[in-house]
């Protein structure tokens, strides 16, 4: 939904320590992912702990929109009733996937190679970015793309009439572009196979294999290959969405730099593709005991308790940049208060996102009395230790959620006030943040 809201600022201050328990929502790549294959199954899959963020009530709109039924039972709870794998319709209107680059090219590539022609756009962010990433491989398929100039949205798609399989190594290390690939070669017959030279998160494998699809994964000296046979009739299936790590994110680096908290956090994501941000804070000295592991909704999970503690900064290694690159905003902001440098090596993916993640991380860093350096591909943070930081600054959050909640967390241990521009977008991805946050002690307001 991209209508534009007006801009709702917001400060965070420090107070009491936190404490209690965190349940965060539930996982926005599975739930987009639950949506997508339930409209491509035949009959009726049944969802529950979806995420009602606003990126994925967009992508339950585009179901729609191509045909599929879907009903909201409950809170989190829905119904989907499929067309089947090249069933979709024609959409009537365009497609508005508002914020969400997952949505967008997720089902760019789930529509390409039906022979319909469908027109995308999305909120002033997410026509700022590349959708050339995904067009490129799907034009292998057959689909064509007309889009602005540097391949950004409005942009039609022209499903291939007679699509045929294709092997794509992804040049970027991307689960979007892997999935639009392997979502197009469902409608593609034969055998399409997919490489990817860093493992990125691993939901579309693992989802499409539930769902019933022929498809294996081998590690290569190459990387990971994945085949993909098409044309399977998908099964519908009962999806229990696991919370969202990316999520668990914001609390979990709360308690860690305000002084005395303890918080709970339930059913944290162990996926080896999701977790570079545990692994390295743990690593930065956390303090982050990992109880009761087990599996929920085919994903391995644990209660993380998490502690004040003090950190120390690190070299967070590239290579697992992928299982964290959500994270790298909010790791910023804890990087801030650790002793000594963290250095962020091979993010350049960053600077495609909501925003560009790296400028706008610097810029409010630097204005919160923090030291960064940064280049095409790092960022340094320079972090205060003892000193404390100083913090009273208003930061520019370029309609991105992460960047608005990173500044809010960094506001709670901060020594004066941070404020954000605007808080609206966090409702894309975590809408019960403010009171999430507010339930465990911390102080966050809306700003007239
Ligand atoms: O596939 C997904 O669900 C996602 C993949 C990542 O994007 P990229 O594929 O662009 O790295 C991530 O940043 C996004 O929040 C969700
Ligand atoms: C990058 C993100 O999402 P998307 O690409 O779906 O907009 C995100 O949620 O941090």
């Amino acid at each position: 939904m991209s209508a534009h809201a007006p801009p709702i600022p917001m400060t965070a201050q420090a107070s009491g320590p936190l404490k209690g328990v965190a349940e965060v929502p539930g996982d926005k790549s599975i739930s987009h992912r639950a949506l997508i294959f339930g409209a491509l199954s035949v009959g009726r899959t049944q969802v529950t702990g979806l995420l009602e963020g606003q990126d994925v009530l967009d992508t339950a709109a585009a179901m729609r929109a191509f045909g599929a039924h879907l009903t909201r039972q409950a809170p989190g709870a829905w119904t989907i009733d499929g067309v089947g794998v090249g069933g979709f319709c024609e959409p009537e209107t365009v497609i508005d996937c508002g914020n969400s680059g997952t949505g967008v090219r997720l089902i760019m590539g789930a529509m390409a190679t039906t022979p319909i022609t469908a027109t995308f756009t999305g909120d002033a962010s997410l026509r700022k970015r590349p959708m050339g990433r995904v067009t490129d491989p799907l034009a292998l398929f057959g689909a064509r793309a007309h889009g602005r100039t540097g391949g950004r949205l409005p942009m039609t798609i022209i499903g291939a009439a007679d699509p045929v399989a294709v092997r794509y190594a992804t040049p970027v290390p991307s689960a979007q572009v892997k999935s639009a690939v392997l979502l197009a070669a469902l409608n593609a017959p034969g055998e399409s196979v997919v490489i990817e030279r860093e493992a990125t998160r691993d939901h579309t494998e693992r989802m499409l294999a539930g769902f019933g699809a022929e498809i294996t994964t081998e590690t290569t000296p190459e990387g990971r290959v994945i085949t993909l046979t098409g044309q399977p009739e998908l099964r519908p299936q009962a999806v229990a969405v696991p919370r969202d790590p990316s999520s668990a994110a914001f609390p979990v680096c709360a308690a860690l730099i305000v002084p005395g908290s303890e918080v709970r956090v339930p059913g944290v994501s162990q996926n080896a593709t999701r977790n570079g941000l545990f692994t390295t804070l743990v690593e930065m000295g956390a303090d982050i005991t990992f109880e009761n592991p087990r599996e929920e909704g085919g994903e391995p999970v644990a209660d993380l308790l998490v502690r004040h503690s003090a950190l120390c900064g690190v070299e967070v290694p590239p290579e697992r940049a992928a299982s964290m690159i959500d994270e790298y905003p909010i790791l910023a902001a804890v990087a801030a208060f650790a002793e000594g440098a963290t250095t962020m090596r091979g993010v350049r993916e960053l600077r495609v996102k909501e925003s560009d993640r790296i400028d706008a991380m610097a810029r409010g860093l630097e204005a919160c009395g923090v030291t960064v350096e940064e280049g095409p591909d790092f960022l340094i943070v320079h972090g205060r230790g003892a000193e404390g930081v100083p913090g009273g600054a208003t930061c520019a959050t370029h309609l991105d959620h992460r960047i608005a909640m990173s500044f809010l967390v960094l506001g709670l241990a901060a020594q004066r006030p941070v404020s954000v521009d605007d808080g609206g977008p966090i409702a894309t991805s975590f809408p019960i943040f403010e009171t999430l946050m507010t339930g465990l002690g911390a102080t966050i307001r809306r700003d007239a």
